[in-house]
Order: C-alpha cells, then sequence, then structure tokens
C-alpha cells in the first residue's frame, strides 16, 4: 500500500501551472488524507483560476489512481472567491497559547444572499433527522418562504435519494448551481462525492468542502434572496459535529430525537454542543413517535432542557416510503395528517427564526 509520502511524492512531482514548483511545494495540497487504499485532498486556487486547474485536479487524482493499491481518489477543487473571503478564524486566547493549543475557528462569513441559516441536527444516527430536515424544508416553503437544503451529512448523504436529485452540480457564473427539488434549491455532500469515499470525507476535505457548498452555491440573489436554508448536519456530537456547527454561521437549531432514552440523552448532548458555540436550540421534535417506541419523552426533556417542544411526528410507513421513492411525504400529500403536523412545527420555526 502507498502512504503518505508515496502520495506526497506523486503529487509534488506534479507542476502548478503558476508557480512552476510542485503541488505540494507550492501549497496546493489541503487536508491531505491518506488511508489504506484511499486518498484525497483539497485542492484550493482563486476563483479566477479554476478553469485552469480543472486539468491539474483530473492529473492529481490519474497520478494517485496510478499508484499500486490505491483504488479510491477523490480530489475537490475548490475556490476561493474574491467577492467572499475566507472565514477569518479567530486568534489565539491567551489561555490556549499558553497550552499551545489552537482554539476552533469560528465562522464569521454568512453565505450570501441568505437570510436565516437552520440547521437540523440529531445526537443518534437514524432518528430521521434528514427525514425531518426535507420535509421541514417543504413545509417552510409551503409557507411562501424560498428554502434551500444543504445536505451536510457527510457520514451517510440521504437528501439526493430523498429528494429523488442525482448528477454533478453545474459550476456556472463562479458558483455551485444547485438542484431543485420539489421547489427547493437543494445541495448535497453526496451529489460531489462517490458512494464510497464517506471516510475520506470525514476529515478536513469534508469540512472544506462543506464551506465551499455553504458559501459558494448560487442560493440566492441579490434581489431575490434565500429566505431558509436549512442544513442537514451529520448525527453525532463529536468533533466533526463540533467544528461543522463552529464553521457554519447559524441562527438556530432543531434537535430530532426518538422517544427512547438512548435517543434522548444524545440529544441532550447535542443541545449542550449548541450552547457551547452560542447557537439557540429553536426547539425538540420527537419523531418515531407512538406505540412502538412510546410517546412523549422528548416533550419531556425538552422541558428540562428549558427549550421548546415543536411537536411529535408519527412513525408512519408512508413518511419512510416517501424517503426511499424521492417524494417526500409533505409534497406526496399536502392534505394529509403528517403535512399539518410539520405544518405546525414550520409555523413555529419560522417564528422562531423571524425572531433569532
Ligand atoms: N416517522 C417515521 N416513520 C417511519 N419511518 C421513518 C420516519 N422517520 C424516518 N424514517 C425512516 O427511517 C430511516 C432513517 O431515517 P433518516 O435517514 O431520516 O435518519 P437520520 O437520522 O438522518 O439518519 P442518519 O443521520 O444516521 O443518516 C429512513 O428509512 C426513513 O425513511
Amino acid at each position: 500500500m502507498p502512504d503518505r509520502s508515496d502520495v506526497l511524492a506523486a503529487l509534488d512531482a506534479l507542476r502548478d501551472p503558476k508557480t512552476g514548483r510542485g503541488l505540494v511545494e507550492a501549497g496546493l495540497v489541503q487536508g491531505l488524507v491518506v488511508a489504506e487504499d484511499r486518498a484525497g485532498f483539497v485542492l484550493e486556487v482563486a476563483a479566477a483560476d479554476a478553469a485552469a486547474y480543472a486539468p491539474v485536479r483530473d492529473a492529481a487524482e490519474a497520478a494517485l489512481r496510478a499508484l499500486p493499491g490505491m483504488t479510491r481518489v477523490s480530489v475537490v477543487l475548490t475556490t476561493e472567491s474574491p467577492a467572499s473571503p475566507r472565514p477569518r478564524t479567530a486568534g489565539l486566547s491567551p489561555e490556549a497559547q499558553r497550552q499551545g493549543r489552537p482554539q476552533a475557528p469560528r465562522a464569521t462569513e454568512r453565505p450570501a444572499h441568505v437570510r436565516r441559516v437552520l440547521a437540523v441536527a440529531s445526537g443518534k444516527g437514524g432518528v430521521g433527522k434528514s427525514t425531518v430536515a426535507v420535509n421541514l424544508a417543504l413545509a417552510l416553503k409551503a409557507r411562501g418562504l424560498s428554502v434551500g437544503l444543504l445536505d451536510a451529512d457527510v457520514h451517510g448523504p440521504s437528501i439526493p435519494t430523498m429528494l429523488g436529485i442525482g448528477g454533478q452540480p453545474e459550476y456556472r457564473d463562479d458558483a455551485l448551481q444547485p438542484k431543485i427539488a420539489h421547489g427547493l434549491k437543494a445541495m448535497s455532500v453526496g451529489l460531489l462525492m462517490k458512494a464510497d469515499d464517506a471516510m475520506i470525507w470525514r476529515g478536513p476535505m469534508a469540512s472544506q468542502a462543506l464551506t465551499q457548498m455553504l458559501t459558494q452555491t448560487a442560493w440566492g440573489t441579490e434581489d431575490q434572496p434565500l429566505d431558509v436554508l436549512v442544513v442537514d448536519l451529520p448525527p453525532g456530537t463529536g468533533d466533526v459535529q463540533l467544528t461543522l456547527i463552529q464553521k457554519t454561521p447559524l441562527d438556530g437549531a432543531v434537535i430530532v430525537s426518538t422517544p427512547q432514552e438512548v435517543a434522548l440523552a444524545d440529544a441532550r448532548r447535542a443541545h449542550t454542543l449548541f450552547q457551547r458555540v452560542e447557537v439557540p436550540t429553536l426547539g425538540l421534535i420527537e419523531n418515531m413517535s407512538g406505540p412502538v417506541f412510546g410517546e412523549g419523552g422528548t416533550a419531556r426533556e425538552a422541558e428540562r432542557l428549558g427549550a421548546p417542544f415543536l411537536g411529535a411526528l408519527p412513525l408512519d410507513a408512508a413518511i419512510r416510503r416517501g424517503g426511499d421513492d424521492g417524494r417526500p411525504v409533505v409534497a406526496a400529500d399536502p392534505g394529509g395528517d403528517v403535512a399539518k403536523a410539520f405544518a405546525a412545527i414550520a409555523e413555529q420555526v419560522a417564528g422562531a427564526l423571524e425572531r433569532a
């Protein structure tokens, strides 16, 4: 298996067309991940140079793929647009300087022409976070808002399936063009990565690519800004989530949980995580509520945390089918009980975002 130094040598053998130096020496290789038969990194260039560097990205991918034993390679070309400077990062606090440990960077850059950014989070995986994100986005849209959906779930991006979208997003007019599905503007990490690249994407690449999807997607225009951008975060409360929520300028978060104690304990941790970064928890949502998993647990947890309880959604086969078929239940059956439950939640979320 090639190791990190083999990968670096292969990349440095390629020339940066601008400086004539090797890619590594020129500082173009960022966030390199090498793990057994996989490698990936971010090639970040100025926006004006994006087209010129596409062949460099292709050459880098080819060079890595040519290494013996290397089967999965992913190079993401990201651009640094002059109109949207990189997020400024916080300097080291005196305490951190003394300890030699950097503080995590805090986002200061908002995506252009987006009024509000809402995170949908869950402590635990599989509780229906993505299902809620999609249907809540549709319910907000049904209120007359213009809504975008950013699938940041690097662990398992499911929004493309849920919305029935696919194919690489187009890069036009210096921006990634979102896919339009059921009236939502959607962008997913799943559209940019190949199915089995998930592991590579968990590291710095994920963070950089998400920053790019957030800030360089054509979410809105000056004349028609996007009202709400819903961000489907990866489940969990670890370092990946912490980095993402620190780098994303969030106006509020909703936390999805099932009624079981194991899920509620993780929901509690998610709330604590948001508190740490001073993002208000707009409320908790109980999913898969009913006789199988129980009901009421999330409402009680919300009360304990001092956060609003936004509503409960039943365990319902139609919700699952809608997700599998690319026809989310709120779009497929807008007059049904589930759509009404989402409408009630959307009303509270819209109100809270207005005040945020
Ligand atoms: N209320 C519900 N009733 C029935 N099935 C549901 C419900 N909510 C979600 N599901 C189904 O449960 C599965 C997991 O849902 P989903 O992918 O939304 O969870 P998640 O929390 O986003 O998972 P992860 O973050 O781990 O990817 C899906 O098959 C989905 O269709």
